[in-house]
Formats: structure tokens, sequence, C-alpha cells
């Protein structure tokens, strides 16, 4: 495969694992999934299962123990401004920066010369209504306004794929809720690539296209479910997707009251 048809992603058969008190624990025994252009795919599974992991893996920052990471036909790249990642601390950004000074120094250090930054900036930043908020520094924001400036820093980019780890994870219902939403319509703008992790079976529906389920200690995939026809609660097949996976969660053992749904 070549070119356009080659997936963003091949995740061929990855096993990792962490070295603890001088021993090698295995975390994911089995990864095997593909990402193509333009697609949301949804890593869901009981904490523990490796999602994290994989996720690291995909970014760069962990090498595989066997098996390989094919970002855009490379093999296990380190990592790169290709994969813009988020995670779900609020302490992302640059305290010492203002929003705008944040996203226009990821444009910067991609080689963007210093007009064409601003005015991407502010366009991604304007994206994520954050017009009024371009002169303030992170600490005058919300946990909920920190992740919206590390999303509009992400697009910012124009990666080849974003990937983020439980972005809305420690932000209230209300916020998250509403997040999601911008995420979704964006993104679907955008057409961007998406490998995002999250413990949220309404998530892994709502934002996603296919939902790779990982189970087990060590891991491996327990199934990839479609979901790519359910733009909501309302779609005929929302309900079964969701009860779908929500067996496969219970098999794991994950306790359903302490995941946010
Ligand atoms: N830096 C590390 N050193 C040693 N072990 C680790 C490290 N990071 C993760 N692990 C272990 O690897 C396994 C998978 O962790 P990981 O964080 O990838 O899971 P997860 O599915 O993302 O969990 P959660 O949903 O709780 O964030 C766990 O057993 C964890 O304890």
């Amino acid at each position: 495969m070549n070119g356009e048809d080659a997936p963003a992603l091949l995740v061929d058969h990855v096993a990792i694992g962490y070295r603890r008190r001088g021993r090698f624990v295995p975390a994911v025994a089995d990864a095997a999934f593909e990402v193509r252009r333009g697609e949301k795919i949804m890593l869901l599974g009981p904490s523990g299962s490796g999602k994290s992991t994989v996720l690291k893996a995909v970014a760069g920052f962990l090498r595989p123990s066997s098996g390989r990471v094919v970002v855009d036909g490379r093999v296990d790249p380190g990592p790169g401004p290709d994969r813009a990642v988020v995670f779900q601390e609020f302490d992302q950004l640059f305290p010492w920066r203002t929003v705008l000074g944040n996203v226009v120094h990821a444009l910067r250090v991609t080689g963007v010369d210093r007009a064409t930054a601003r005015r991407r900036a502010v366009e991604h930043l304007r994206l994520m209504g954050l017009e009024d908020m371009l002169d303030s520094h992170p600490h005058q924001l919300s946990g909920g306004m920190k992740q919206r400036v590390a999303i509009a820093r992400a697009l910012a980019v124009d990666p080849l794929m974003l990937l983020m780890d439980e972005p809305f994870g420690a932000l209230d219902a209300q916020t998250r809720g509403r997040l999601q939403g911008e995420l979704a319509r964006i993104v679907a703008r955008t057409r961007s690539t998406l490998l995002f992790v999250t413990h949220s079976i309404d998530e892994a529906v709502l934002l996603g296209d296919r939902v790779v389920v990982l189970a087990g200690r060590p891991s491996h995939v327990a199934e990839i479910v479609d979901v790519s026809a359910l733009d909501g609660p309302d779609a005929p097949g929302f309900a079964g997707a969701r009860h779908r996976l929500r067996s496969l969660l219970a098999e794991e053992g994950e306790i359903l009251d302490g995941v946010y749904e």
C-alpha cells in the first residue's frame, strides 16, 4: 500500500512491558489494529489494560518489545510533530506563555514563520471559542479552558494524527459533555485522524468510528466495534453498541459505577 491508501497508523501485534524492580513486567501482550486517514479510533478498556501504554508507543515515547508501530509507513518512529498529544492533566501548557504564545510556540518549533504562526494560532483558538483569552496566562484559566488551549495547539500544527489520553477525564460532567460535543464537531470539520483513550462507553460511541476494546493482563484486543453509523443516542444501533461495549467491560470485571458514562 502506498500514499493515501496506506493507513495513517498500523499497530502490528505490539507487546510492551515495563521494568519494575529489575524485572520485566508485560503490560500489553498483543495490540493489533489500524487507523485509516480521517478515522476516529477509540481505545476503551478497564483501568490498567494498557490504553495509555499503547498510546505512548504510538507517540514514540515507548518502544514495543515485539511487533511494530508503523506511522505513515515509518516503523517505530520516535516522537514527532506529526503526532500531537493531548493528556488529561491541566499542566500541559507553558505557564509563562500566554494562551496565544503557547500555540504560536508550537507552530514556530515546527518551522512556521512568525506571521503565519500567529494567524493559524488565532484561527484555531477562535475555533475553540477562546478568542477573548488570547492574552491570558494558563493560571487564569479554568481546567476546561486549559484543555481547549491544548486541543487548539494540537490541531494548529495540522498533525497526521491527534493522540488524546482521556483529555476530558479530569473535568466535571457538564464541561466534559460540552467539550466532547465541540471536539466531535471540530474533528469532523477538519477531518482529523484521531486515536483517543477513554474509560467511558458513551464517549467512545459519541466520538469514535471504531472502538478497540482492550482486555486482560497483559492485555490483547478483545474486539473492535464499529460505531461509525451512530451519530447520537437516537441513532438505531446506539443502544446495541453501548450494550455490547458494556458487556465486554463487565466481562473484564470493570466496576461500571467507577466508569464515567
Ligand atoms: N511507568 C510505568 N512503570 C511501570 N509500570 C507501568 C508504568 N506505566 C504503566 N504501568 C503498568 O502498565 C499497566 C498498564 O497501564 P496503563 O496506564 O497503560 O493502563 P490504562 O488502561 O491506561 O489505565 P488507566 O485507565 O487506569 O489510565 C498497568 O499495570 C500499570 O501499572
